[in-house]
């Protein structure tokens, strides 16, 4: 299948972009400078020229306290971006994958959140992001959109790859213990991406496989919790391990109001999508494996 995919050097880019190839499937990833999701002309220009059958959204802004302050540009990316997919998809009359986050709940819920519950975003990354499923699906109701959270690879920036930074350079580390949530391997977000296509090609809009479904990695914990698997793992590899100190969400001052219930029920994801949440102590493992290898992923 000729899969375009959206971005190309992100977290979940760099894991599909091998998969895509490796299940037989033809890929064309597109992302800045050669090419602007927030541009119509671009998206159109894209699909007559590749002439897509499915497409991958990997694409995001994701610099959540930046956000507070370019909230146009989040919402070009997020939510303009993801609606000229969904037009140019729908006029082409194909499905679209979306990865959308956690961030469009408000976390004051104390049980972990189904697709039922009404997302209500505290940050302009968060509403930027429900814009864009909103769009999305409106233009093309043949799209699936996994809503996943805390996303982490031995590529790009995130949470791993920042602790085993400063873990190697400050003796003391620092992490809030109250946002629960669970941490999202991005090469499981891929492997779904891979399990969906083939059964999105054939499925006709109204089919139970298309819209908003919640994927993380299981089990539940903390970012404190996350932090101290982290630093067991690295240690585990001969890597010094600082100290570790759980903080209050009030001791981490941010621009952006982070969701304190982060927590995603992923039971659609498994009876629906056949997917069930994968662990993400295994793919801590194999990210810092990959590490090793190769530090300068
Ligand atoms: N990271 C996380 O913790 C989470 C991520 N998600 C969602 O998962 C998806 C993938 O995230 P992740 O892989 O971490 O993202 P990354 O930040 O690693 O990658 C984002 C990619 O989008 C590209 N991009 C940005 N602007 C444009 C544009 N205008 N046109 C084309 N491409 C553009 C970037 O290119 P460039 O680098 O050149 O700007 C980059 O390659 C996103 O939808 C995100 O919202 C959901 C929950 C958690
Ligand atoms: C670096 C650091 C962070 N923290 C806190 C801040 C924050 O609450 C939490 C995680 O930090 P991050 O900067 O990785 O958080 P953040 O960038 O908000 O991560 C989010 O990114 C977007 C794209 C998403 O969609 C979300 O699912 C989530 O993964 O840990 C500490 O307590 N101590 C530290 O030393
Ligand atoms: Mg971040």
């Amino acid at each position: 299948m000729r899969v375009l995919v959206i971005g190309r050097t992100g977290q979940i880019a760099t894991e599909l972009l091998p998969r895509l190839a490796a299940a037989g499937h033809d890929p064309l990833a597109l992302e800045p400078p050669d090419f602007d999701l927030t541009d119509a002309a671009q998206v159109a220009g894209a699909f007559e020229r590749f002439r897509p059958e499915a497409v991958v959204n990997c694409a995001a802004y994701t610099a959540v306290d930046k956000a507070e302050e370019q909230r146009a540009m989040a919402f070009a990316v997020n939510a303009t971006g993801p609606r000229l997919l969904g037009e140019a998809a729908a006029g082409a009359g194909i499905p679209v994958i979306h990865y959308s986050t956690d961030y469009v709940f408000d976390g004051a819920k104390d049980t972990p959140y189904a697709e039922t519950d009404a997302p209500d975003p505290v940050g302009a990354y968060g509403a930027s992001k429900l814009a864009g499923e909103l769009l999305l699906h409106l233009a093309q109701p043949r799209s699936v959109t996994l809503r996943t959270a805390w996303v982490c690879s031995p590529h790009g920036g995130n949470f791993v790859k920042t602790m085993l930074r400063f873990g190697k350079e400050r003796p003391e580390m620092r992490v809030v213990a109250d946002q629960h949530g669970a941490p999202t391997f991005a090469a499981d977000l891929a492997d779904a991406a891979v399990t969906l296509l083939p059964r999105l090609a054939s499925a006709p809009a109204g089919d139970p496989v298309f819209g908003v479904t919640h994927l993380t990695g299981a089990p539940y914990t903390t970012w404190h919790g996350f932090a101290e698997a982290i630093f067991a793992a690295a240690a585990r590899r001969g890597q010094p391990a600082p100290k570790l100190t759980a903080i209050g969400t009030a001791d981490y001052p941010t621009p952006a109001r982070r969701p304190t219930n982060s927590r995603l029920d992923c039971s659609r994801a498994a009876a629906v999508l056949g997917i069930p949440p994968a662990d993400w102590r295994e793919g801590l493992e194999r990210c810092l494996d990959q590490l090793m290898k190769d530090p300068a992923a």
